[in-house]
């Protein structure tokens, strides 16, 4: 019997195993999102989060297990075809074209989704600009802007593929605190507006104030997953965290 549709959840990862030949790097990885929701993700360099968006994204197969769009088993589905079902990301290195114009990026993003061509796909390209602040530099050089004008635009190439579900890979590294805030409000309306939003970040107070759970990866594995501050306040996160958070006793306030 097919679950009621208000129980669907937009993302299921449903016991992911991943190793790239050699040693396991996801190891039964289950994740779940909601509409409206941000998932934040945390974990120690190596602990297989980028690892984790290839596999929702499509840009690498599990070994074994399966990732749900909205209830729809799209595991066997590749890159660009899980765009066109609804799946967007950002990348920790912007993958943006430096040579081609702001509003180009996000008219090729726009097209990579495939289902938008001519009149669609600049609309969309706009909208995702607009969105993300930067629709009055459509005409700037992508190679030429500021480190934070980089991440909106990488957002915004994610945006204009007009995703249901968002995977944001570090979209605020390298940002100072009042940058990664206007970064994060931008995330929150997104989220507000019906997005299902997973959002990986090495910045983890950026995460504790937007997001609405935070997973924590270990070595492969969920080791802790709930409310952002309890999940940080887990003797198990504090000890990974302790030392390489500057202000992890400020994370609750
Ligand atoms: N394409 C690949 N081929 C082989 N091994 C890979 C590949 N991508 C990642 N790995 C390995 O998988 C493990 C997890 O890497 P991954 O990049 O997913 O971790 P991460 O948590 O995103 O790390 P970081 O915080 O440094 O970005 C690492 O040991 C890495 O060397």
């Amino acid at each position: 019997m097919m679950p009621a549709a208000d129980t669907i959840r937009a993302l299921t990862v449903e016991n992911v195993v991943k190793s790239y030949g050699g040693p396991i790097v996801l190891d039964g990885v289950s994740i779940e999102v909601d509409r409206g929701k941000i998932l934040g993700i945390i974990g120690p360099n190596g602990s297989g989060k980028t690892t984790l968006f290839s596999v929702i994204s499509g840009t690498f197969a599990p070994s074994s297990g399966k990732v749900f769009l909205a209830g729809r088993d799209v595991t066997s589905f590749g890159a660009s075809a899980r765009a066109v079902a609804g799946i967007g990301r950002t990348f920790q290195v912007p993958q943006t074209f430096s040579h081609m114009s702001v509003y180009e990026n996000a008219l090729v993003a726009a097209a990579f989704a495939g289902a938008f061509k001519g009149r669609a796909a600049e609309e969309a390209a706009l909208q995702a600009l607009e969105i993300c602040g930067l629709k009055s530099r459509g005409d700037l050089i992508a190679g030429r802007l500021p480190l934070l004008d980089r991440k909106r635009l990488e957002l915004a190439r994610a945006l204009a593929t007009k995703p249901s579900v968002l995977l944001l890979d570090e979209i605020a590294g390298g940002l100072t605190d009042d940058e990664a805030a206007g970064v994060a409000a931008i995330v929150k309306a997104l989220a507000a507006s019906g997005l299902a939003i997973i959002w990986i970040e090495h910045l983890v107070h950026v995460l504790t104030h937007a997001a609405d759970e935070l997973a924590v990866l270990g070595e492969g594995r969920i080791i802790a997953h709930g409310e952002p501050h309890e999940t940080m306040r887990m003797p198990k996160v504090r000890q990974i965290y302790l030392g390489m958070e500057p202000d992890i006793d400020d994370i609750d306030h």
